[in-house]
């Protein structure tokens, strides 16, 4: 049987793509009014749906989803937010590009909080990297030519859950951890949890309204790139993986947020590649001259397709985005050239050794390089 393309985004993982046709379609009508692919069905599949949500039973509501309609429920941000996406069969969102809200439940199934409503902004005059890497017309065709590439896939971060790409671990050049109020976050001697760690369910209001404003902060992201050393093993040598974990407790707290895994392991150089550094960083070096003598640039990342990821999410317009960082490039680079989407405010990124005065987070002289070295090199402001 021939399969007409979807209007609606399809995971590789459960949909085949369309094959061009090679002939007549069987059983075609040629009275009926000839068939108009919509948009989405040719823009990548970023995401895959939702696996079952796994955050413990929730009492079924005369507004629930019937059985054969899913939603993420368990993420949503409050009881009286509108979920208007459901699924189809094949358990993919019917949500439309167009009414989109970063956080909100997009074409990928996923919900990320977003509150307030937004519109496109205008291009911004000589802004961007000057590079060309972040035109989004490019992004979308890098975001396209990468999904061929994807072995996993998009996860979501739920109770229970740590930092990988859902069912199948860690996949795909970007991932996603959508981050709900009820994260898990590691806790234990240095854990960032214990003191003010989030509160599941009966939590922090998901709309953070400040004082003076009747709207809702933008939602916090955090752009993260991969380190294995890190993240997994918890080398003392960077704070990495101190920083997802942070990220994801700071979103727990403040109504959830985006967190986009960029496959940038060692500022883009490669595991094997950062291991050598770390050699000549034994010998010496600080972290740009050993990437230097390696013959790398001393930061070869891109967040072209963060952007294109965000703008897919609906961060797009006008209420723009809190983003967790220290990296000023990163700011500048996620926004791309046209401001397509705008970083309202930084949020600093303190190590938690210097918060609390070394009595949590990591601690070596490794790091301390580590750290003068962003700042002093790469113009890091590791400040609030
Ligand atoms: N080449 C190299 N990469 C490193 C080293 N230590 C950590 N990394 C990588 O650096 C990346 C994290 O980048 P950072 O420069 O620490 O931080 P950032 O993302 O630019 O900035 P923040 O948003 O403030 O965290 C990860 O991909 C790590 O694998 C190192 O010594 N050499």
């Amino acid at each position: 049987m021939h399969d007409l393309p979807l209007p609606f985004p399809t995971s590789p993982i459960l949909a085949p793509k369309p094959q061009p046709s090679t002939g007549p379609v069987p059983n075609w009508d040629p009275t009926a009014p000839p068939h108009q692919p919509s948009r989405r069905a040719h823009l990548p599949a970023f995401t895959r749906p939702l696996p079952p949500a796994r955050v413990g039973p929730r009492p079924r509501s005369a507004s629930s989803p019937k059985p054969g309609t899913t939603n993420a429920a368990s993420l949503s941000p409050s009881p009286s937010t509108p979920r208007t996406t459901t699924r189809n069969r094949r358990g993919c969102s019917t949500g439309s590009r167009t009414s989109k809200r970063c956080g909100s439940q997009g074409a990928s199934g996923h919900r990320v909080w977003q509150p307030g409503s937004q519109s496109q902004s205008g291009p911004r005059e000589g802004g961007g990297d000057g590079d060309g890497s972040h035109d989004p017309r490019r992004l979308r065709g890098e975001v396209e030519a990468r999904e061929g590439e994807q072995s996993g896939g998009w996860g979501r971060v739920g109770a229970g859950d740590r930092w990988a790409g859902g069912e199948e671990g860690w996949g795909g050049k970007g991932e996603l951890g959508l981050v709900p109020e009820n994260v898990a976050v590691r806790t234990g001697e240095d854990g960032i949890a214990e003191e003010d760690g989030p509160q599941p369910l009966e939590g922090p209001k998901q709309h953070e309204i400040s004082p003076d404003e009747d709207r809702p902060k933008p939602p916090l992201v955090r752009i993260h790139s991969e380190c294995y050393t890190g993240e997994t093993a918890w080398s003392a040598r960077c704070d990495c993986g101190e920083q997802l974990d942070e990220a994801a407790r700071l979103m727990s707290l403040h109504g959830g947020g985006v967190i986009v895994y960029l496959r940038q392991e060692g500022r883009g150089i490669g595991l094997s590649e950062k291991l050598k550094a770390y050699n000549l960083q034994d010998l010496g070096s600080d972290t740009v001259e050993a990437n230097l003598l390696l013959r790398h640039p001393a930061d070869a990342r891109s967040y072209g397709l963060a952007t294109a990821i965000l703008l897919d999410l609906g961060c797009g317009g006008d209420q723009g985005i809190r983003l967790l960082t220290n990296n000023p490039h990163k700011v500048r680079a996620v926004e791309g050239p046209n401001r397509e989407v705008i970083v309202r405010e930084r949020v600093a990124m303190i190590p938690l050794a210097w918060k609390h005065g070394g009595k949590r987070g990591i601690h070596s002289k490794e790091i301390e390089q580590y750290l003068s070295t962003k700042i002093g090199k790469m113009g890091h402001m590791i400040n609030d």
